[in-house]
């Protein structure tokens, strides 16, 4: 079990801040922070890896203290057993693939590992590669395999998804959680995309301003129980185009692009960039396959 409860003073650009989180993460589960740029997601994530400080607090994994502001215990980065994942991949550019994951080996069982695990993520028919030469969905998958080679007790993913096309990033989706479910490794994963959030986490922390506001069940967080309706889905309002005495609203769901007419009054309620349900209650959705 994961259990952090720290402080730390963020300087944002519209003053400083004192941010306070508080969290409990059981051992397998895969949690997801969820929440507007610069609410402090990054912070917790580094703090929790040690790459940054907080000014009080604790943070213990599996009774082990990894920080305690009283007791003036911090254990480096290199004694927390975590794997960090970050949305530019940072792998060494001079290293094959191979290379990459040797280099985070520290014992020969670990260095004994890294050939099972470039399989896991399959990737053996390019483990002689240099990064450079391989597509994002792939470089994300050997950072991925990099993080597990010490077979850490916390996987941490920033933002690992947001720079791949929508296509790799369904499918690498599809892959993490499959690799959680045979690891079944505590995963704590930074997102702003709600379709991930869902489709991954066991429950979501949502944060806002440095505080956590909100931890729970994704689904419940998204789909609202006032409305009841037939089929409800959340989208993101791309466009409003008035034209009275209606309005034409496109918006984003999950990969597809919906175009729907509202009156100028409920389109007047919605924000372009902003979320929106869809719901309907008038039938019942033809659901098919596509081709
Ligand atoms: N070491 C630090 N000391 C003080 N302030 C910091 C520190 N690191 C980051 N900040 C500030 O804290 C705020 C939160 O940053 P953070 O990167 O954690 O946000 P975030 O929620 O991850 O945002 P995004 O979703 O855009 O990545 C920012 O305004 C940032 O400038």
């Amino acid at each position: 079990m994961i259990s952090v409860n720290i402080t730390k003073r963020l300087d944002t650009s519209e003053g400083s801040l004192n941010a306070c989180f508080e969290l409990t993460i059981t051992d397998g589960e895969f949690l997801t922070l969820f929440g507007p740029s610069g609410a402090g997601k990054t912070t917790l994530m580094r703090m929790i890896a040690g790459l940054e400080q907080p000014e009080s607090g604790i943070i213990e994994v599996d009774g082990e203290v990894w920080f305690d502001s009283t007791k003036k215990i911090n254990l480096t980065p290199q004694k927390r057993s975590v794997g960090f994942v970050f949305q530019d991949y940072a792998l060494f550019p001079t290293m094959s693939v191979r290379e990459n994951l040797l280099f985070a080996a520290e014992t020969a069982e670990q260095r004994r590992s890294v050939d099972e695990l470039i399989e896991l993520v399959e990737l053996s028919q390019l483990s002689e590669r240099l990064p450079a030469t391989l597509s994002g969905g792939q470089k994300q998958r050997v950072a991925l395999a990099r993080a597990l080679v010490r077979h850490p007790k916390i996987l941490l993913l920033d933002e690992p998804l947001s720079a791949l096309d929508p296509t790799m990033r369904q499918k690498l989706q599809d892959e993490l959680s499959l690799l959680h479910k045979r690891l079944g490794i505590t995963t704590l994963l930074v997102s702003h995309d709600i379709s991930e959030t869902v489709k991954l986490s066991d429950r979501m922390a949502s944060i806002e301003l440095g505080k956590i506001i909100r931890v729970g069940d994704p689904l419940e967080f998204f789909s609202p129980h006032t409305l009841s309706t037939k089929l409800q889905l959340i989208g993101e309002v791309l466009k409003i185009e008035e034209d009275f005495p209606i309005s034409v609203v496109t918006l984003l769901v999950g990969s597809s692009v919906v175009r729907t007419v509202l009156s100028n009054e409920e389109a007047h309620l919605l924000c372009v960039g902003k979320h929106a349900i869809i719901s309907t209650k008038a039938f019942n959705p033809i659901v098919m396959p596509v081709e």
